[in-house]
């Protein structure tokens, strides 16, 4: 794998006006037990792209990841994904999902692993060479082929997690949404992924929606959506976020939006007692394309 530049490279190719975005969202709201968990969220993430979706633990990161794939219930307003409506059964060839926790079977092999998710994909004996070749290039993809035949149970953590990623990168999907994939790994793991994803980005025109909670990995990304408390706090590159609130870093440049938020919402409070759903006064959402 080659080195990462702890800046992004320039997208393949900038964003085609004439095909919708990757994903769009229109007052995307979405409610978890008795949580209004996402509050009316406005943004889009553009095609061929390394979207980074960053904010604290809670914010609802995974809440719009799991909305964006067609998981998640009681989602409202608009979200269309790849042209089409989020959950529509089209898109599930088209998207490749990573959870947070690695989803493999511990006692099969990593090539077995796969050659099982292939075979859901891609079924029938006429696709067996297809197949053989998909899941070696996945494997290869995620540097994985010296451990090609061990058991998922014998691997590391970030073993594992890779083996997801390879099962995401099956069937060369447009969108890949990836849950928080560098949680719990070295920094050496961490840049040969972020490499991975830039490849991915530039090789296969995929778009890539990936969320975090550490914001040196921001730096990496070609856009930012940064959350708090299920608002979208700005929507910008990281170079436009750190000059527009002239900060040194994207982590500087979250926490001078948060101050700003919150001195909006004290503000609003004082002048207006009716808004009582915003549960720290922070505006509703600041959008900055
Ligand atoms: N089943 C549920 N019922 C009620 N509230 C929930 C449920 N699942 C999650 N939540 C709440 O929704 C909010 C958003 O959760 P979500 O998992 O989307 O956050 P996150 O930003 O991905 O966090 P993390 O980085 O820790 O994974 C949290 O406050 C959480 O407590």
């Amino acid at each position: 794998m080659m080195i990462i530049e702890s800046r992004p490279p320039d997208p393949a190719e900038p964003p085609d006006s004439s095909t919708p975005p990757a994903v769009r969202a229109e007052n995307l709201t979405v409610v978890r037990g008795t949580r209004t968990v996402l509050r009316g969220l406005d943004f889009a993430v553009p095609r061929g792209q390394i979207t980074g979706l960053l904010g604290p633990s809670g914010c609802g990161k995974s809440t719009l990841m799991r909305s964006t794939v067609g998981t998640q219930a009681k989602v409202t307003g608009t979200l269309e994904v790849l042209g089409r409506p989020a959950g529509d059964p089209s898109l599930r060839s088209r998207i490749g999902y990573v959870t947070q926790a690695p989803s493999v079977y511990d006692d099969l092999t990593v090539r077995q692993n796969l050659d099982y998710f292939a075979a859901i994909l891609d079924p029938g004996r006429a696709a067996v060479e297809r197949r053989h070749a998909g899941v070696t290039q996945a494997i290869i993809d995620v540097d994985l082929t010296s451990h090609a035949d061990s058991l998922a149970g014998n691997l590391s953590g970030g073993q594992r997690s890779r083996v997801s990623l390879a099962v995401a990168l099956l069937g060369t999907p447009e969108l890949l949404v990836l849950d928080e994939p560098t949680v719990g790994l070295d920094p050496v793991l961490r840049r040969d992924l972020w490499n991975l994803f830039h490849t991915i980005a530039a090789e296969r025109k995929a778009t890539l929606l990936i969320s975090s909670h550490v914001m040196d990995e921001a730096e990496r990304c070609h856009r930012l959506l940064l959350m708090r408390e299920g608002q979208i706090l700005a929507d910008d590159t990281p170079d436009a976020l750190r000059e527009r609130t002239d900060s040194d870093t994207v982590e500087a440049a979250f926490l001078h939006l948060v101050d700003e938020a919150i001195a909006a919402g004290n503000q609003s409070a004082a002048g207006d007692t009716t808004d009582t759903d915003s549960p720290s006064g922070a505006p509703r959402k600041e959008t900055h394309r």
